[in-house]
């Protein structure tokens, strides 16, 4: 067969090693080590190394294992081995899906944190670095913006792309290109809405558009015209950047001491809002009950679902649901101790459980999870789901009614955004290794509190790992007893908002 590549001789052993090896060698040099490169912590680096791996690896590697003669070689049975090594621990092979995922990550990241498209693109994200960006890997997140439509920063980065470029062959070709995708944006919005009032006809409208692709390759855009497309921060935004509540509601927060069901112990709580009350209790699990959690969770890692067991982009992280059996010292130990703190009934049973599994989750850089709330939103999600699908959960709750409350053990810090907010409330619970968040989802009278509608901020930096305890209703009859008046408004419009 024919190899694809160009053949050098190596400098050292006279061997004949294809260019592509030497220039994956040189580029290890300046991307970083290859161990460093599984670092996925970084934005920038997990696109870039998944942008590569997708695009040069796979016929690299073909080519290579093609051609006997050179594959038996030091030098490139060396690489091949380190490649093979390198995939193991990777887990994974990239596929184009991954890749948009990731390039998805850092536009969420760029959107959630108002972060800055230069130093996104020099690699440098919350002052920390990677190596810049290349050409043809900007070129991938602007088609990845466009396709999501988020023309504000598609045409940010083709602005960028425009004036990083020295070749005026090539700034002429971008500026046309920038020029002709913002009114291509702009007559699309402006025809869609004209259209029905102003009875346009379709050659009318024809020329128009026309006229307007003609005049967009001439005349030049500004970044005003380009800001024009910048929608203002959500609240869900805003908490996710920067601290809570405001001044004066923050200073009625307090922590606690609070008692529990035994009497030697009482629990540190930090109240983070008051009605409903939000609490963060501290110290609540070890550190080796933590890695056992997160050890037999990372056995079970799948991609995470929403209700109803779909896989979507408002859910990016992964879950792993941990039985009892997996790791019985540490379950019962930390079930009794939310069972002191809360005074719930937290006790695993194979029938009618007033708990679900343990469930592990874990979200890399760019994960997050939108507003929700955790509860069932209606019985047609209980009917259509299957165990299969959505895990466990679905025979629970046919048995054991709604998540009456929700406990979440932070089992990390994470070095750069990933809080827990509550926009409803205005409420932010930071991420603290060893901490654990804790709500009622039903007010009293059994219905669901939608003021907790909740989120798990993005990930910027590192990694973040938690671990949901949902408590059930049933058999919870005499802890927390009924009360007879509905204490929330019950609405549905906004159940699941749109991702970022
Ligand atoms: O990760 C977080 O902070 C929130 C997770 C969450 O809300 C959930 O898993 O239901
Ligand atoms: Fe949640």
């Amino acid at each position: 067969m024919e190899a694809k590549y160009g053949l050098l001789k190596s400098d050292t052993k006279g061997e004949i090693v294809p260019d592509t090896v030497i220039r994956f060698y040189n580029e290890r040099k300046t991307d970083g080590h290859l161990d460093k490169c599984l670092d996925m912590a970084h934005p920038v680096r997990a696109f870039y190394i998944q942008h590569r791996v997708y695009n040069e690896w796979g016929a690299m590697i073909e080519d290579l294992k093609a051609n006997k003669t050179i594959a038996l070689q030091p030098t490139v049975a060396g690489f091949l081995h380190k490649y093979k090594s390198v995939m193991t621990s990777l887990g994974f092979w990239p596929a184009l899906g991954d890749v948009a995922g990731a390039a998805d990550n850092i536009l969420r990241l760029w959107n959630v944190y108002d972060l800055n498209v230069k130093d996104i693109i020099d690699g440098e994200i919350a002052s920390t670095m990677s190596r810049p960006l290349k050409k043809n890997e900007i070129e991938f997140i602007t088609g990845t913006a466009k396709n999501l439509e988020m023309v504000y920063y598609h045409l940010s980065l083709l602005s960028e792309l425009y004036n990083r470029t020295q070749d005026e062959a090539e700034k002429e070709n971008y500026r046309k290109r920038l020029n002709k995708e913002y009114y291509l944006i702009k007559t699309r919005t402006s025809s869609t809405l004209l259209a029905p009032t102003l009875a346009y006809t379709d050659f009318q409208r024809f020329q128009a558009h026309n006229l307007v692709i003609k005049e967009a390759t001439r005349s030049s855009i500004s970044q005003d015209d380009i800001n024009s497309f910048f929608a203002p921060p959500n609240t869900f935004m805003k908490l996710c950047r920067g601290p809570a509540k405001s001044k004066i509601v923050e200073s009625k927060l307090r922590c606690y001491l609070r008692k529990t069901a035994i009497p030697i112990y009482m629990a540190k709580e930090e109240v983070v809002n008051y009605t409903p009350r939000i609490s963060l209790f501290h110290d609540v699990i070890s550190n080796d009950d933590i890695r056992q959690l997160k050890k037999a969770g990372t056995k079970k890692l799948t991609h995470s679902r929403t209700g109803g067991g779909y896989v979507t982009r408002l859910r990016v992280s992964q879950t792993g649901w941990v039985y009892d059996q997996a790791i019985p010292q540490v379950s019962r130990r930390l079930a009794r101790r939310i069972a002191n703190i809360v005074n719930l009934d937290t006790t695993f049973r194979s029938k009618a459980s007033p708990v679900e599994p343990w469930q592990v989750l874990s979200y890399t850089t760019g994960g997050y999870y939108g507003e929700h709330i955790d509860p069932d939103i209606g019985d047609e999600f209980l009917w259509n789901m299957t165990e299969a699908v959505q895990g466990p959960r679905a025979l629970w709750r046919k048995h054991t009614g709604q998540r009456i409350a929700t406990w979440m053990f932070y089992l990390s810090d994470v070095e750069a955004g990933g809080a827990t907010v509550f926009p409803k409330l205005e409420a932010r619970v930071p991420v603290v290794k060893g901490a654990a968040a804790f709500w009622y989802n039903l007010t009293p009278s059994g219905k669901i509190d939608r003021r907790t509608q909740h989120a798990g901020c993005p990930v910027i930096l590192g990694s973040k790992w938690v671990c949901n305890k949902w408590i059930h209703e049933v058999s919870q009859e005499f802890k927390r007893p009924c009360g007879k008046t509905v204490a929330s408004e019950d609405f549905y419009e906004d159940e699941y908002m749109p991702p970022y």
